[in-house]
């Protein structure tokens, strides 16, 4: 197979808070157009190690390159080509969607076309409302489409479907893929396995700062069975989700 092509390279990165150091030497790779997933317990390292490669953050040490970008050198051109997910903080509570879209895309420097914008994400009926009138899943998808703005190469969402119902949540693992197979590298953090494994391409765990695994999700499980691991319990061919899902259907909420 062909070498893939690595459109994010970290390499020994540490950083210390003070006398803490809470990334101890990571080192991965995303390949171009894959879903990378950053997975790990609380604390491990994982929004940190995001903000540096966003060139939101310093670093202690270590190389890091974003799409043959230096970090240290050329960060006003990294941060041209990614898409960072924005605090909530910054929607302007009284500007609908379409006026936030206007906002962000003039902080940008681009020309974009909000409605546009908005379909992407099946938000164009709310193009009128305000972003703390929308319910979990759409400020979800809202921000995801702020992070396409400026037509970056590479995404970065950090928990995007945190606190989100099963529903909401496949219909943002559809939209990530569909933004994926437009071309666009998408790393992600989250805390749901059954996520990770729909989702992501290959993960990298990450535990007291530092990678303990990094595979296919199909492999990293393939060489848990294969060491001899069993479950417990004999798994149903459904589960809790699934009924919720059948019961309550998979079609977009807007209510
Ligand atoms: N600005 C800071 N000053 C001091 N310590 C910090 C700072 N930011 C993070 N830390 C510490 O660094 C460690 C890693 O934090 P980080 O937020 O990167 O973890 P995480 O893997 O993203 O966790 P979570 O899953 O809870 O979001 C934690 O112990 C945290 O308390």
């Amino acid at each position: 197979m062909d070498k893939r092509n690595a459109i994010i390279s970290v390499k020994d990165l540490v950083k210390t808070y003070d006398d803490f150091t809470a990334v101890q030497g990571i080192s991965f790779e995303v390949y171009e157009h894959e879903i990378f997933g950053l997975l790990g317990p609380n604390g491990a390292g994982k929004t940190t190690t995001l903000e540096i490669i966003e060139t939101l953050r310093e670093k202690t040490s270590g190389e890091i390159t974003v799409n043959g970008l230096s970090v240290d050198k050329d960060a006003g051109q990294i941060k041209q080509i990614i898409g960072v997910q924005l605090q909530a903080a910054g929607y302007y509570p009284s500007l609908n969607l379409v006026e936030l879209m206007e906002l962000f895309s003039g902080l940008y420097g681009v020309d974009i076309k909000p409605m546009e914008m908005l379909e992407k994400v099946n938000l164009q009926d709310k193009a009128k409302a305000k972003y703390k009138a929308l319910s979990g899943g759409q400020k979800q998808r809202f921000s995801i489409a702020t992070t396409l703005i400026n037509s970056p190469k590479i995404i970065f969402l950090d928990e995007p479907t945190t606190g989100l119902d099963p529903q909401a949540r496949r219909n943002l693992w559809d939209l990530i893929t569909e933004i994926r197979n437009g071309g666009t590298t998408v790393v992600i953090t989250t805390h749901y396995m059954d996520e990770a494994e729909q989702l992501c391409d290959r993960v990298a765990f990450v535990e007291h700062g530092k990678v303990i695994a990094l595979d296919s999700p199909d492999n990293l499980i393939d060489n848990l069975v294969s060491s001899g691991f069993e479950r417990k319990k004999e798994v149903k061919k459904a589960n809790l989700e699934d009924v919720f899902i059948h019961l309550t259907g998979q079609q977009w909420r807007e209510g």
